[in-house]
């Protein structure tokens, strides 16, 4: 029976927007030029663990594919195939979309900005009918049906549109013993995890996700992650950085 392959997880670098203390969302916003070297260095520590991927998928937002080239460029494997899929998009953040996180939680306060952010089923206001419409003419989402174009996610709802792609698509390219990357955004990569984890709804709660930091997932024969919640492959850093994910909008 072959061993299943590893699946490695990657927030994108470091944006725009995350630079700037705003919420993104489906924004397609660019890599700053620290989220460039971010995502190159993610590609120079896969090859330190030898984890070359056989496959990677990417959101259709301009930050995850252009942090997935860097990471390929870097490991000189830009040549493996690539699945792009809007079910890797980041969250819709509605009408928090492109607002200042520090004001929203200045705002709504503490425990509201939290639960928007990190509980499984909260959700801010959905976005306003002009931006959906006009998310709607975007070319890259005209195959999409136009109630699967959400104007707020929950993370629930992001399980929901992530949960499909694990076991269609991911889960059967492991089972070949794939190596295989997806380069994704900090809440589509939450998501995941909640699926692969099964995580309950307080420990959803706790979880940041870093820019540029791989997380590595084995698995046994059931497709059962071998260390729950993966292993970063810088873990200090990680950890670091997640803290700082954590604190955005508090100062
Ligand atoms: O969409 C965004 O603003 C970020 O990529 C994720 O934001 P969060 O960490 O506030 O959920």
């Amino acid at each position: 029976m072959t061993v299943p392959g590893t699946l490695v997880l990657l927030r994108h670098g470091q944006s725009t927007t995350n630079a700037a203390g705003r919420f993104t969302g489906w924004l397609d916003v660019p890599l700053t030029t620290d989220g460039e070297r971010q995502a190159a260095a993610a590609g120079a520590l896969l090859a330190r663990h030898a984890l070359l991927p056989d496959i990677v998928h990417t959101s259709i937002m301009a930050r995850s594919i252009r942090s997935a080239d860097l990471v390929l460029n870097t490991l000189d494997r830009s040549w493996i195939p690539v699945h792009r899929t809007w079910r890797l998009n980041e969250r819709q953040y509605g009408a928090l979309t492109g607002r200042c996180k520090k004001e929203v939680r200045a705002e709504a306060g503490p425990t509201l900005y939290h639960h928007w952010r990190r509980s499984l089923h909260g959700k801010p206001a959905p976005l306003p009918a002009q931006q959906l419409t006009r998310l709607r003419a975007d070319p890259r989402y005209a195959t999409l049906r136009p109630d699967a174009l959400p104007a707020v996610e929950s993370l629930a709802d992001m399980t929901a549109r992530i949960a499909p792609y694990w076991a269609d698509v991911l889960a059967p390219q492991l089972l070949t013993g794939a190596t295989v990357l997806v380069v994704a955004h900090g809440n589509s990569v939450r998501a995941l995890a909640t699926v692969l984890d099964q995580l309950c709804e307080d420990e959803v709660l706790g979880l940041n996700i870093p820019t540029g930091q791989p997380l590595r997932y084995d698995f046994d024969h059931a497709m059962r992650p071998r260390v729950r919640g993966g292993t970063y492959l810088n873990p200090d850093a990680a950890l670091t950085q997640a803290e700082l994910v954590a604190a955005e909008g508090h100062t």
